[in-house]
């Protein structure tokens, strides 16, 4: 297809471009850090979850692209991380370790010439405060998924998705630790795949990957199992409730063990084919995040579908958090009613 009816066929081209540039960028930096990161590179947050310089230095380059790449686009973002515990007085040696992580990543790539200060940065961080909701448009980043996995050496993705009126419209993930092909052994590079890979989908364009430095697009296609016993599920490393995604695996008839991994990479494992299912269940009370899923759940729904326990749709337009029944589920169309339907005999019986 020449680049011209690409355009034409796809009303969020020019927003695809800039997404993808902006999480290339970010993903640069995120290898870089994770190569030699150093407990001091961590932060607690106030939840008690982790941060790091890399998730902080991820959303400055991403809000920075994304405003630079297009110019005349009012400016929306609903992000993970805020400048809050980077004004505190004690955190100013990581502030300029993370501002100075953002102008090295910028001056080793030729797009920009520019250089940011500590108030720039702070203030592209906070640029990510919105509350996104029904009407208008809204970009979705979670600068980095799965931080815990990502401080392990193991995997995680940097994860954005633009809603538009209420709609994920588009996702970009970038799996730096992920082989675009077979995830089996997901630390790393088995059979000469390529690791490190770029998915996208854009509504109603399919979902398709590149490798991270760059390469021709490949269409990507979820599995095509019609029978649970040849199906193989993947469940979060650290937020999963095992009791139950077990005893939803042993109705269906689920031969093969879970694959436990960190991040959206899940979702992308899934959308190139290498298990049938994801099931997340996290604890009572837990409300996800809509960066949590907006990029990973597109880029599934592309050729498969995402689905709350109850059967509906994610609900992307009700603010900061998925408006949701129990669980999130996702797998192909044909797999899709009886997972559900094991899913809500698992759910009674806990009861
Ligand atoms: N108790 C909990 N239950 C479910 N998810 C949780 C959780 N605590 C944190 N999370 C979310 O789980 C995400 C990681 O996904 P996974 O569990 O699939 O690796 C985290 O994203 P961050 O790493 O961006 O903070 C965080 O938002
Ligand atoms: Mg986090
Ligand atoms: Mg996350
Ligand atoms: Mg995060």
């Amino acid at each position: 297809m020449s680049q011209l009816t690409e355009v034409a066929a796809n009303p969020y081209a020019d927003e695809l471009a800039a997404a993808k540039k902006a999480v290339s960028l970010a993903a640069r930096l995120c290898q870089r850090v994770q190569q030699g990161i150093l407990q001091s590179d961590i932060q607690s947050k106030a939840d008690r979850t982790p941060v790091t310089v890399a998730d902080y230095g991820s959303q400055v380059l991403i809000s920075l692209v994304l405003k630079k790449e297009l110019p005349s686009h009012s400016f929306s973002m609903v992000a993970e991380e805020d400048s809050e515990d980077l004004r505190k007085d004690d955190a100013q040696q990581i502030l300029e370790h993370i501002t100075s992580l953002v102008n090295e990543t910028i001056a080793n790539d030729d797009s920009y010439n520019m250089s940011l200060s500590k108030e720039d940065v702070l203030a592209a961080l906070d640029g990510g405060k919105s509350e996104g909701g029904p009407s208008g448009r809204h970009w979705i980043l979670d600068p980095i998924d799965g931080t815990k996995g990502f401080i392990r050496g193991d995997q995680y993705a940097v994860a954005l998705g633009l809603l538009d009126e209420g709609k994920v419209v588009l996702g970009v993930l970038g799996c730096p630790n992920l082989p675009s092909k077979s995830t089996n052994k997901h630390n790393g590079s088995s059979s000469g795949d390529q690791v490190g890979s770029l998915y996208f989908a854009t509504i109603g364009c399919g979902a398709k990957v590149q490798a991270l430095e760059g390469s021709e697009p490949q269409k990507i296609t979820i599995c095509s199992v019609n029978n649970p016993v040849d199906a193989s599920f993947f469940e979060s490393l650290e937020h999963s409730k095992r009791d139950l995604t077990s005893s939803i695996a042993e109705k269906l008839g689920v031969q093969a063990p879970p694959v436990r991994m960190d991040s959206q990479a899940k979702y992308a494992a899934l959308a190139q084919g290498d298990g049938a299912i994801y099931l997340r269940f996290s604890g009572k009370g837990y409300k996800e995040r809509v960066w949590d899923h907006a990029a990973g759940s597109i880029i599934v729904t592309a050729g498969g579908m995402v689905k709350d326990a109850s059967g509906n749709d994610l609900d992307f337009s009700k603010g900061r958090y998925l408006d949701r029944d129990r669980g999130i589920i996702a797998t192909n169309r044909y797999l899709m009613p009886m997972v559900l339907k094991a899913v809500q005999e698992a759910i009674d019986e806990e009861q």
